[in-house]
């Protein structure tokens, strides 16, 4: 794991020095019997043990060295629990929602870097405000709810069409601009065009959310006092980064289009952490109050008892013998989160997921591009490696699957524009 802080000045040596003294006092009392996991070292506790670079993989790899569902880091005096299989993410997120629904306070992001708490109540601290903003959300986004949607919808997926006909080689910035553009409309009712430059600007603002959450641990997490230290101080680089970020993100609520955000961030592997909020037991282990519960959704996506050689793409694995859908099939809920935090646009998400799926399916062959040989190219499928990773930059050829597609794609894109 990185430690974010530049060169440090003496006042910082000083409360750093402070605060490590009072962790090597806990340190030394009697452990109480977390879950398995690293032992860490003295102060820093498993600080270079909490990988920053696949860190799904890497998670379950660890809780099958430990032969345990749940393991457990210690990072400065902070517990970190990953829950590697959906059995014991629903025992503790959702058997235990009323203490395991809190989200981290974290000075970095909420404080210095813009993402403030009051401006998205995904990162809110479990409560009544949260509890307020998250029922006017579902009022609009629960599963009757979002039926109201599925014209602007069935919109956004025959524009979509239309560039990938005409721009087939963009296809994941079509695919973004469909994203983008679609919850514009939505919520604000206004229509953009490719390369708007407000769409920079969110992109580039949800950016600084990314490398926060990349960046590792920030010891202005670990000792919020250091937040004071003036910026100009050796030592305190992590708040001229924390000013340029806040910048970015400041701009982005300035214009009305934060919401955008929602939708370019699909790829939460690990889900969104929880907190705990009181001491908790588990299977004899000891959660106490203040946790950070990371559910590692990639783990349970890769049980090989539930999907057996998980890493090879096998849709029948669904099917019947008869090509029937199986009647045990559904759409796995582990990417959304779970208890009370779930996603609560999870019901808006999957009808344009299946619905831009199947659009795309029907009118085209979507197939690896070939050599100069007419051979099919050989791709290995390779993923980002940080926090909200996306599969890295593919060759694909979209054709049409019937000489008449070209006439419905044109057709529908003109109708509905
Ligand atoms: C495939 C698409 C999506 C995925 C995989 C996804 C995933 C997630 C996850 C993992 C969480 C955290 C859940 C937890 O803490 O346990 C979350 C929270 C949230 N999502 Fe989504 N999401 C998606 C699309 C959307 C969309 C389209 C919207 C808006 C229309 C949305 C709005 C929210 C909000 C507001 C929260 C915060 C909930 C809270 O903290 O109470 N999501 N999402």
């Amino acid at each position: 794991m990185e430690l974010w802080f530049d060169f440090p000045s003496v006042v910082t040596y000083v409360l750093a020095a402070v605060s490590c003294a009072s962790l090597l006092i806990l340190h030394t009392r009697r452990r109480p019997r977390y879950p398995p996991g690293p032992k860490g070292l003295p102060i820093v506790g498993n600080l270079l043990d909490v990988p920053t670079h696949n860190a799904w993989i890497k998670y379950k790899q660890l809780g099958k060295k430990y032969g345990s569902d749940i393991i457990h880091f210690e990072v400065f005096g902070s517990h970190i629990v990953v829950l590697n299989s959906t059995t014991v993410a629903r025992d503790i997120l959702e058997k235990r929602s009323q203490i395991s629904s809190d989200r981290t306070h974290s000075v970095m992001l909420n404080e210095l870097s813009g993402w403030a708490e009051e401006r998205n109540f995904g990162f809110m601290r479990y409560g009544d405000g949260w509890r307020r903003q998250r029922r006017l959300f579902q009022q609009h986004f629960r599963r009757k709810a979002v039926a109201q949607y599925h014209a602007i919808q069935s919109k956004s997926v025959h524009s979509l069409l239309n560039a990938l006909l005409d721009r087939p080689e963009r296809f994941i910035a079509n695919l973004r601009f469909m994203a983008g553009s679609m919850i514009l409309r939505i919520v604000y009712g206004t229509d953009i065009q490719p390369g708007d430059s407000r769409l920079t600007l969110v992109e580039k603002a949800v950016g600084t959310l990314v490398e926060v959450m990349n960046a590792g641990v920030f010891l202005v997490d670990v000792f919020p006092i250091l937040k004071h230290i003036p910026s100009w101080m050796p030592g305190a680089g992590f708040k001229r980064k924390a000013a340029e970020w806040k910048t970015l993100v400041d701009d982005m609520y300035e214009v009305p289009y934060n919401d955008f955000k929602a939708s370019v961030s699909l790829n939460v592997l690990l889900g969104v952490p929880h907190r705990t909020i009181a001491d908790d037991e588990y299977n004899g282990y000891f959660i106490p109050a203040g946790t950070t519960i990371i559910a590692n959704a990639w783990a349970m996506l890769h049980d090989e008892e539930r999907y057996p050689d998980p890493e090879t793409f096998i849709p029948e694995r669904f099917l019947n013998k008869d090509g029937t859908l199986r009647s045990d099939a559904c759409i796995p809920l582990e990417p959304f989160g779970f208890g009370r935090r779930i996603c609560p646009g999870r019901y808006f998400a999957e009808d344009i997921v299946w619905l831009a799926i199947a659009s795309i399916l029907s009118v085209f062959r979507v197939e690896p591009p070939v050599d100069e040989h007419g051979e099919p190219l050989k791709q290995t499928a390779t993923f980002g490696t940080r926090f909200l990773s996306a599969p890295t930059p593919f060759k694909c050829c979209f054709t049409l699957r019937y000489p008449e597609a070209e006439g419905l794609i044109r057709a529908s894109a003109t109708s509905t524009a």
